[in-house]
Order: structure tokens, then sequence, then C-alpha cells
């Protein structure tokens, strides 16, 4: 039997501000996706235990609060290594919902071959979920034929997004600028960014800051301890290279999920 969350209306109502107008709301065409930074933390800012491990933090309230937000955007968007260690279904689990968003997943440098079996396409096959659209930086002639075949089987696909090397790992990477376009260009409204951490932090470059239209964090009562994968984007520093901080939200609010808290706030000025 499928998971079935269920989420009430009071909880909806307190999010219903941080999240993108509903379609048939909205007054003009966006020039961009609306942006929702979202993820679970721990008390020291791990998203899990140690890179490749799946790790539980929300509770049955959050967690249902993560598939409420999954209801209203049109994209979910996560990093290959986040693929490659949770196996995720990335669909919409709450009860008597039909939308189910689009999974985006960020694999510049082909790290990931798709395989029947993995949740996301079992998901597909039972009209449970979509089939995700891969951002890569790879020329359509380096493909595997064999994952082009699976994903276009299932009703997802690769798309070519423009990318530089970076000096410092020799990988691909792309702009969030780049990211964007290449959803609005397939018609996505709107897209919650889960993780993991190195998605995160990218985004968090303050060149980005004004990307972001709203930020919904969990944060669970535990500490995961060192070595975990840990939201800290990158230091900024003046000009006489004194440490600066990288973002503060605004338009604060707290909302108690069960044992967990979620924030909400905005880096938009
Ligand atoms: N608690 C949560 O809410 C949550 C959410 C998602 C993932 N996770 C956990 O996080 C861990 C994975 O996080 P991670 O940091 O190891 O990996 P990740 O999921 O952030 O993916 C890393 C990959 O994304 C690529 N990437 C990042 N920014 C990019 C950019 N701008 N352009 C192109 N490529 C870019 C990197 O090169 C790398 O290949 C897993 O253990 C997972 O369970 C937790
Ligand atoms: N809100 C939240 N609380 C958590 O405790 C946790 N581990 C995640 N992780 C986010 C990640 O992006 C995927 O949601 C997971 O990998 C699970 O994926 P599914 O639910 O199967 O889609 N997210």
């Amino acid at each position: 039997m499928p998971e079935q969350l269920t989420f009430p209306a009071e909880s909806v109502a307190v999010l219903e501000p941080r999240l993108p107008p509903k379609l048939e709301l909205q007054d003009a065409p966006r020039s961009r996706p609306f942006v929702t930074l979202t993820f679970a933390t721990s008390l020291d800012s791990s998203l899990s235990l140690a890179p490749g491990v799946r790790t539980r933090l929300s509770g049955p309230g959050s967690k249902a609060m993560t598939h409420y937000l999954r209801t209203r955007h049109a994209a979910i968007l996560v990093g290959v290594s986040t693929v490659l260690a949770d196996d995720p279904a990335l669909n919409c689990r709450i009860a008597g919902s039909s939308h189910q968003p689009r999974p985006i997943i960020i694999d510049a440098n082909l790290r990931w071959t798709p395989r029947r079996s993995d949740k996301v396409f079992e998901v597909c096959r039972n009209g449970a979920g979509l089939a995700p659209f891969i951002l890569t930086g790879a020329d359509a002639s380096d493909l595997p034929a064999a994952s082009v075949e699976l994903l276009h089987e299932h009703g997802g696909k690769y798309i070519r997004v423009p990318s530089a090397r970076s000096e410092a790992t020799g990988r691909l990477r792309f702009s969030w600028d780049d990211i964007l376009s290449a959803l609005q260009a397939e018609h996505l409204t709107s897209v919650m960014v889960e993780g993991g951490g190195q998605i995160i932090n990218s985004l968090l470059d303050p060149a980005y800051h004004k990307l972001i239209d709203s930020v919904i964090v969990t944060i669970a009562p535990t500490w995961l301890g060192q070595g975990g994968v840990v939201v800290s984007p990158e230091r900024v520093t003046d000009s006489a290279g004194v440490p600066l901080p990288v973002a503060r939200l605004s338009q604060v609010s707290w909302h108690p999920f069960g044992d967990d808290v979620v924030l909400c706030g905005t880096l938009r000025v």
C-alpha cells in the first residue's frame, strides 16, 4: 500500500503566503520560475550523517509539510549525489492530491546511470510520479543510449545546460540563471530546491539570493555530529578580507510541527 500523508488545513493556511501563486491567480507570466529553497537540518546544520547516507530528520508532521510543498510546485530539484544516496521517489504522497512535481536532477557530469528499478521510475510506472528531467553539461553524442531510451519510455529526458569547468574540482558547473532558464523553457513555473548540501550551498551564493523567493527549513531537535553533509555556503569577505555573514532571512516566522520547527523567511529585499 503506497504511503498516504495528510496535511491539515490550518497548516496549509500558515504556509500559503510563502508559496508560489496558484497558476489561476497569477496576474502576469513570470520571467523565471518561483524558487523555494527547502530542506531538513539538524541542530549542527547537517542534512545527513555522511555523504551518501540517507538520514531521516523530519518527523511525521514536517514530512507531510514537505509533501504538501510538492503539491504546490511544478518541479522538485535535487543534486545527483542525493539521487545516488537516497534512491528517492521525488513524488508527492499527500492523500487525495493529483498533482505530481517534475523531478529535476542536476547531473552536470553524468554520474548517475538511471535504472528501471530506481524508485523514481517505479512510481512513474505506477502513476504516482513523473519521470525526471536530468540537467547535464554533456553533449547529446555523449549521452548513454540506454539511459536516453529509459528516460524517454517514462516521459523524462536529458536537457543540456551551458556549463563551465570549475577550477577547483575540474567538474562542470551550471549557473543558477541557466538552471532556471532551462526550467522556464519547459514551462515549469515553480521549483522547490531540496538539496543536498552542495546544491544548497551553491544556491546560497550571494549572486543568487535575488533568485530565491522563499526559504522553508525544517529544524529537527537532534545533533548528527561531525562528518555530516553540512549547509554552510562559501565564506564572503569585505575588501579587507574580514568575514561577513553570507545571508540573513527576513520576514521570518517559526511554526512547530510535532518535535520539529519549520522556519519560513525570504532572502529577497
Ligand atoms: N535533509 C535534507 O533535507 C536533505 C535533502 C537532500 C539531500 N539530503 C542528503 O544530502 C546528501 C547529498 O548531498 P551532497 O552535498 O553530497 O550532494 P548533492 O545532492 O548536493 O549533489 C552534489 C552534486 O551536485 C553538483 N552540483 C552542485 N551545485 C552544482 C551547480 N551549480 N552546477 C552543477 N552541478 C552542481 C555537484 O557537482 C555534485 O555532483 C545525501 O546524504 C542526502 O541524503 C538531505
Ligand atoms: N524534508 C526532508 N526531511 C528529511 O528528513 C530528509 N531526509 C529529506 N531528504 C530530502 C531528499 O531530497 C529526498 O526527499 C529524500 O531523498 C527522500 O526522497 P523521497 O521522499 O523518496 O522523494 N527531506
